[in-house]
């Protein structure tokens, strides 16, 4: 399957999990652009949505869906988002396009997480993606020195500026085994904003294509 069909399927079969009424937690990159598309469908069905990103937003209000405040929805039914990596416990490398901190925010204030994916995400062990760590810029080097410390090789994504107004190290050649602890422990280091590693809070469901992963 061409990844963009994977991408597409995945995007439209997420639908099935949105209801009348609701509040829809939105994430960021190409697949979820593909489920915003799929949600326009559903506009006048829903209350809107809680986005991401600032490029999500865009997509939404081009789409005519309203982008609500995280602040006066409360806590959501529905997260709908993409990943850079999922292995079998829907564990999750996020951060590819530099949204981590609030999908991780969305993800934590919402009570299901369907992830959406084409089938070349899947993998065994996390780590064959490097793993996007959002800093304060003056942290920069501290973090990168501390990642290399724990051996991992940080590069840092040069030009680019979170929505948040942060910077990102890319983290190569980390084979992550135990995803939950390298969480905690890289959540300590101090200018470290976000982790883009959702183990703590995994995925629910996987939905790869089309179709739902055990
Ligand atoms: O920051 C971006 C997000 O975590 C995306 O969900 C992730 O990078 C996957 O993006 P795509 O669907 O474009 O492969």
């Amino acid at each position: 399957m061409a990844q963009n069909e994977g991408k597409r399927l995945a995007g439209r079969a997420a639908l099935r999990y949105v209801e009348d009424g609701m509040v829809v937690g939105v994430g960021t990159g190409s697949t979820v652009a593909y489920f915003i598309e799929a949600l326009a469908e559903r506009r006048d069905t829903i209350e809107g949505a809680v986005s991401s990103s600032e490029q999500s937003s865009r997509l939404l209000r081009e789409r005519g869906i309203p982008v609500l405040d995280l602040n006066a929805t409360g806590e959501l039914a529905l997260y709908v988002d993409g990943a850079d990596e999922c292995d079998p416990h829907k564990r999750l490398i996020k951060g590819g396009g530099g949204a981590l901190t609030r999908e991780k925010i969305i993800a934590a204030a919402s009570q299901r997480f369907v992830c959406i994916i084409d089938p070349a995400k899947r993998v065994d062990v996390l780590g064959r993606f490097p793993l996007p760590v959002e800093v304060i810029p003056m942290a920069r080097s501290h973090v990168a020195r501390a990642i290399a410390a724990r051996g991992g090789q940080p590069v840092w994504r040069d030009g680019v500026v979170t929505d948040n107004g942060n910077w990102i190290l890319d983290v190569h050649n980390w084979s992550i085994t135990d995803p939950v602890a390298l969480e905690s422990e890289l959540n300590q280091i101090a200018g470290v904003v976000c982790v883009g590693l959702f183990a703590r809070r995994p995925a629910d469901v996987v939905l790869i294509g089309d179709r739902e992963m055990a």
